[in-house]
Parts: structure tokens; C-alpha cells; sequence
């Protein structure tokens, strides 16, 4: 998952971008970017690293102009060099800068046009620099000395045509203001909001979960349709646009399970609720399939578990306690890009409260379980506090099959529940028994909230891509390409390529 964020306001919108990303750090930790535009020129600061660590005081006193776009990055394409930190830059048509939230799955394809049809050049392996070029290519075709409105929904008309898969996007360009579209499934959020600057007129943001909204005063105004598009003048004006034909909203659940803050509200659905649900759905299951259970207390495993852990205590009618204490400066584990330092950041991130567990049959609640490397490290640590029995409940489904639209699970191999039963992962994580969410039930917290929503995007646990374009020979090319092993030799490519920083186009300058 990534961050986006733009805003077009009436004052310099550096530090609002740089709050704005700090409020979505959650969504990528891998690097973080921050473009302006001031006139006429473009401004741009990326690199490796956290928000905090990416930009100093001299690079935040650069970044100039009442325009601006920004991006935490969590790679689910390429590599993790900072040559694919975004926003990516080209300088034609006009100069435009994007980010981008998502997975294009046609990328081969589109790559391969956009050097043979449209003589482009791509100067890296990201899907999102293909987007940026296809944009680019379309916009340019229109041959226009300065784009309207209406030229620029007319560029991503022809990129819905061209591009599938996941994609939010928002971008600016130079001497016109700013853009952004979600693809037409509405799988990635989206959404805008806009507030009264001091001298009257409205300023405009848009990014990728509201909370980003709330915290800097700006009002929420929808989330932003599937296919739809939205332009805002550098003069302040706002244009929306239905640019996909076809377009169905199929937002991906996962974000409710994992990935969003629970303050955020998505497509009409406040992921604090829908979490609640979740542990009191697991609740229910547990009371109807184990009645006669012996759970003394519930321990969610901080942090996105917290709010379906009390919800299903509260449920069942059992103690519920905070046994495991978080290490509030250890970020997310599961966005970590390889498995050994995800291994060592459970044990750096995560302790007991044995008092809490001594002598007891303990219920700890997570919200997922991918590759298993949270559950039986902490399983391990609960039977050495001195609990009795070790119970796993997960507010999700078994996770059984690759994501393709932005989220990093490329290899089903790599995924514990993968061909393995309730019984079998039960073993594999040491657990005296565990308890998966049912798919109904995960989707019944969500749904009949949002009419709009027809379908949840739910390929992670049913294996059905929404996209249709998604095959067994797709997932097998994504796995060779993209599982540990595979990415660990790309390790070895960052540190050469962070050895040759000097030679990119994404220059820290000092
Ligand atoms: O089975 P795994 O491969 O370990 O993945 C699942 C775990 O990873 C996530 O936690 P994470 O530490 O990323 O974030 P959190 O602090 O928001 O819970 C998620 O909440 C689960 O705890
Ligand atoms: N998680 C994402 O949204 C990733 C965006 C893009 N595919 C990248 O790898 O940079
Ligand atoms: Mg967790």
C-alpha cells in the first residue's frame, strides 16, 4: 500500500504535505517524497526512509509553492532504490509530477507499447513511472501549447483504456494544477476535501485516507468514484469527471482489515466500525462452534488488532487486557520488505506483561495472519510468560493467495495457510487453537453500508482477482519475480544502485 496526497491551496504547502504523509506513514515506510510547484518550476525531495528522516530543513525550505504532491512508498513493483521513490517527474508534456497508490497488472504490456508505439523512455522498473508515461503520452497527443479540463479527462479516458489493475493517483502539472483518478474498481481509496483560506477562497486536498483530511482542517467531501476524475485549476477551480466506462466500486477489504488507520472513513465505511464488527462477528463464532470454551482473558497483538480484540471480549463476555506491550518506535512489521528483519522487528516490537499471562488460558486476537511471523513468535512468548493454553483468534480469513493490487504478497508459497488446513496452521504456529473470521462474516462488517458497494475486492482470501485479467501463468511470473529469494538479490542491486545515487534522476541534494 502507499500514501498520496495533494494539495492546491493558497499559502505554501510544503509542511501540510509533509503532515499530510506523516498522517499516512503507515501505508509505506519505505520512502517518502515530497514535489512543488512554484513558477513554473518543479521542486522535488525523495529518498529511502521514514517521513522524519527524509526531509531536512533545507530540503523543506526548497520545496516552494502553493502546489504540491507527495508519497509514502511501500514497493509493490521493482525495487526498493530510491530510484522508484515517487513522485516520478516527466518534462513533457508541460512538466507533470504523480504518485501513485497501487498495481498496474498490465505493466509488461503497457512498458513494452510505450517504448515501441509512443517513444518513451522509462529510466526505471516501477509500474508507476509506466502510468506517469501513459498520462504523459495521451495528454501530449492532444497537442495542445496549454491543456484545459477537458483535455485532461480526455488523457485519462484513453489511460482507463490502456491501464488495469489498482491505481489512485494524484499528480500536478506545471502552470495548469493538480489531477487525480482511481481506477475503475475503486480498489485503492480516494478521497477529497477542501477548506476556507484566510483570504475566502478554497483550497483542495486530496489523499488517500481522510484522516489525513481531519488533522489538517480540511472538510471530507466524498471519496472520489471509481473511474472518476478530478481536476483543480491553479485558480482554485474543481472539475469531476466519470472517465471509465464500466466502472464498478470493489474496494479492496484488506484496507479495512490492515492497512487503513481506524479513524479513517472509507467509501462511506469508518474502518473503526468495521473492525468492531470483525471482533464481535469472531465473538459469535466462537460462541456458536465452542460454547463450552475455557478463554480466562483476551490479549490483542498491537496494534491493528486492538479495536476487534476488545470489541470480542467485550462480546463474550471475558477480561479483557493490553498483555503485550508495543515499542512505539518500531514501525509496521508486515510492510518490512524482507522476512529476516521482519522476524527481528516482532521481537524488538512486541513484550509481555507476564503477570497477565501466568497461569492463564489466553486468547490472543490479531488482525491477520499472512506468513505467520507475528503469530508464533508471539505464541512462543505468551507459553514462556507462563500461560496455561495459547488460543489465536484472526479477525480475517485464512490469507491463501497472492495480492497483484498493491499489497507486497507475491508468492502463495510464502503464505502460511497456503495449502495448509485450520489444523495444520494451528501446528505450524504453536497454537493450542486457532480461530479464522469466515469470509462471510468478514464481509457482512463491511457491507450494506455503502449501497454503491456491489462486491468487496477479496482476492487475498478467495483467490478471485476482480480485474479478470489475472491468471495462474500472471501468478506464477509475479512469484518468480517478486518472492523473498527473488527480492533478497534485489538487495543486493539497492546497495549498488545507492552506491551510484549520484547518477539518478532522483538526486538528494544537500
Ligand atoms: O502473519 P504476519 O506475516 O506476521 O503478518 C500479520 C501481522 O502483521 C501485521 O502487523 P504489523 O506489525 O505490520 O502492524 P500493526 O502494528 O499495525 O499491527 C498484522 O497486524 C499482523 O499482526
Ligand atoms: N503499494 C503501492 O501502492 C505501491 C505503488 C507502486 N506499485 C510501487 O511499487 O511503488
Ligand atoms: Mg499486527
Amino acid at each position: 500500500m502507499c500514501g498520496i496526497v495533494g494539495i492546491i491551496g493558497q499559502s505554501p504547502v510544503n509542511t501540510q504535505i509533509y503532515d499530510a504523509l506523516t498522517l499516512l506513514q503507515h501505508r509505506g515506510q519505505d520512502a517518502a517524497g515530497i514535489m512543488t510547484s512554484s513558477r513554473g518550476k518543479f521542486q522535488l525531495q525523495k529518498a529511502n526512509g521514514l517521513v522524519k528522516d527524509v526531509f531536512r530543513t533545507r530540503h523543506m525550505k526548497r520545496l516552494e509553492g502553493n502546489i504540491g504532491i507527495g508519497h509514502v512508498r511501500y514497493p509493490t513493483a521493482g525495487s526498493s532504490s530510491p530510484a522508484l521513490a515517487q513522485p516520478f517527474y516527466v518534462n513533457s508534456p508541460y512538466g507533470i509530477g504523480m504518485a501513485h497508490n497501487g498495481n498496474l497488472t498490465n505493466t509488461s504490456e503497457l512498458a513494452e507499447d510505450l517504448f515501441r508505439t509512443d517513444l518513451r523512455h522509462l529510466n526505471t522498473d516501477s509500474d508507476s513511472e509506466v502510468l506517469l508515461n501513459v498520462f504523459a503520452h495521451e495528454l501530449g497527443d492532444l497537442k495542445k501549447l496549454r491543456p484545459t479540463p477537458d483535455d485532461v479527462f480526455t488523457a485519462l479516458t484513453a489511460l482507463y483504456k490502456r491501464c488495469r489493475g489498482a491505481y489512485a493517483a494524484t499528480g500536478m502539472i506545471s502552470g495548469f494544477g493538480i489531477f487525480a483518478f482511481r481506477d475503475p474498481n475503486g480498489i485503492r481509496p480516494l478521497v477529497y476535501g477542501k477548506r476556507e483560506a484566510d483570504n475566502g477562497s478554497i483550497e483542495y486536498m486530496v489523499a488517500s485516507e481522510s484522516v489525513a483530511l481531519d488533522v489538517l482542517g480540511f472538510e471530507l467531501v466524498r471519496d472520489v468514484r471509481p473511474g472518476e476524475a478530478l481536476v483543480i485549476t491553479e485558480s482554485g477551480k474543481l472539475y469531476t469527471k466519470q472517465c471509465a466506462e464500466n466502472s464498478t466500486l470493489t474496494p479492496c477489504i484488506f484496507e479495512h482489515v490492515y492497512f487503513a488507520r481506524p479513524d479513517s472513513v472509507m467509501d462511506d465505511v469508518v474502518v473503526y466500525k468495521a473492525r468492531r464488527r470483525m471482533g464481535e462477528r469472531l465473538a459469535e463464532k466462537i460462541k456458536r462452534e465452542w460454547a463450552d470454551h475455557d478463554i480466562d482473558v483476551v490479549i490483542p497483538i498491537p496494534d491493528t488488532s486492538r479495536v476487534s480484540g476488545l470489541a470480542m471480549a467485550q462480546t463474550l463476555g471475558v477480561k479483557y487486557c493490553e498483555g503485550l506491550v508495543k515499542n512505539r518506535y518500531i514501525g509496521r512489521t508486515f510492510i518490512m520488505p524482507g522476512q529476516a528483519q521482519r522476524k527481528k522487528s516482532v521481537r524488538q516490537k512486541l513484550n509481555c506483561v507476564s503477570l497477565e499471562f501466568e497461569g492463564r488460558n489466553v486468547m490472543l486476537v490479531d488482525d491477520s495472519i499472512v506468513r505467520g511471523t507475528t503469530s508464533r513468535q508471539i505464541i512462543q512468548m505468551a507459553r514462556e510468560a507462563g500461560a496455561k493454553k495459547v488460543y489465536l483468534a484472526s479477525a480475517a480469513p485464512a490469507v491463501k493467495f497472492p495480492n497483484v493490487y498493491g499489497i507486497d504478497m507475491p508468492s502463495a508459497e510464502e503464505l502460511i495457510a497456503s495449502g495448509r488446513t485450520v489444523e495444520q496452521v494451528e501446528r505450524e504456529i504453536g497454537a493450542d487453537k486457532l480461530v479464522y473470521q469466515d469470509l462471510d462474516d468478514l464481509i457482512a462488517c463491511v457491507d450494506g453500508i455503502n449501497p454503491d458497494i456491489k462486491e468487496f475486492e477479496c482476492s487475498v482470501f478467495s483467490g478471485e482477482y476482480v480485474t479478470g485479467d489475472v491468471d495462474a501463468e500472471y501468478l506464477l511470473r509475479l512469484d518468480a519475480a517478486r518472492n523473498d529469494a527473488a527480492k533478497k538479490s534485489d538487495g543486493n542491486k539497492k546497495e549498488e544502485d545507492e552506491d551510484e545515487a549520484v547518477v539518478g534522476i532522483h538526486n538528494e541534494v544537500d
